[in-house]
């Protein structure tokens, strides 16, 4: 069966600051990356810091060219020139959740806005999704004329969801996105993001530092080092038994091994 996203053989280099051009010193971010998310499963990207994730994220939500490889969603190939039904079908939280949203602007202008861009909403009256889905986050539409300013940061993270979910993506990408909260403003957040993605079916991509959260919302996971995958598979088998000496790093930096699922 097709995989939703599908990355093959990703390359990127990138030039380290301040070097003489002669020299053509670079550093290698991503050294011939696979990775598939499967139809119907949620994977979790984990590495250290520095590994390549933010840099794979990039190439495979199409914003950045890698030197070499490819990427394609749904089986067709997207590029930042032709990115297809991935800018539709894809809804991205950020790792600052409160960028997302224009700091002058009311908030439910930022959450209408996907609505006004993509197509197939025209006939449909963002007001009233706007309130679903604020409704949907635990928000009162009530504070939709705020600005994000006034809103805390917990909120944010839950306002940046909404905008995310919107336009009914089918793919859900997140990038640390509880990384700014309280542990139990985290907790809240990771609950509702289980139930939002368990009754509407989305697919989640998820980067994180924190193996717990992985593990309540994904099936499998990707641990890359150094720009290479060292390790993956569903998160059970690969928290249990880490074959890599990377994945057994990160889950010996967490001190325990997180819950695993039944
Ligand atoms: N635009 C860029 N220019 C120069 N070097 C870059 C650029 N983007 C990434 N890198 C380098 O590529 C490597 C991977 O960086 P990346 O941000 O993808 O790691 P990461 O796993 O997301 O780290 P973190 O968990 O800290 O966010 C690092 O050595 C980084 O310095």
């Amino acid at each position: 069966m097709t995989a939703t996203l599908e990355a093959v053989g990703l390359h990127r280099s990138y030039r380290v600051p301040g070097t003489r051009p002669w020299r053509r010193a670079t550093r290698v971010a991503l050294d011939g990356v696979d990775l598939a998310l499967p139809a119907g499963r949620s994977l979790a990207l984990v590495g250290e810091s520095g590994s390549g994730k933010s840099t794979l994220l990039r190439m495979l939500l199409a914003l950045e060219v890698p030197d070499d490889g490819s990427v394609r969603f749904r089986g067709e190939p997207v590029t930042p020139a032709a990115p297809g039904r991935l800018r539709h079908e894809v809804g991205v939280v950020v790792q600052d959740a409160g960028g997302s949203l224009d700091p002058r602007c009311p908030v439910r202008e930022s959450l209408r806005e996907p609505l006004e861009c993509l197509d197939g909403w025209a006939g449909v009256d963002h007001d009233a999704r706007v309130v679903e889905l604020m409704t949907a986050v635990g928000l009162d539409p009530e504070t939709g004329d705020r600005r994000p300013g006034q809103f805390s940061g917990g909120q944010r993270q839950r306002l940046a969801l909404a905008r995310a979910l919107i336009a009914n993506p089918s793919v859900l990408v997140v990038d640390e996105p509880f990384s700014a909260v309280d542990p139990a403003t985290r907790a809240r957040l990771v609950a509702l993001l289980r139930t939002l993605v368990e009754r509407s079916a989305i697919q989640v991509l998820l980067v994180t530092h924190d193996l717990g959260v992985a593990d309540r919302l994904c099936d499998d996971v990707v641990v890359l080092a150094h720009g290479r995958v060292a390790e993956s598979g569903s998160i059970g088998e690969v928290f249990a038994r880490p074959r890599s000496a990377a994945a057994r790093d990160l889950l010996g930096a967490v001190g325990r091994l997180p819950e695993v699922r039944a």
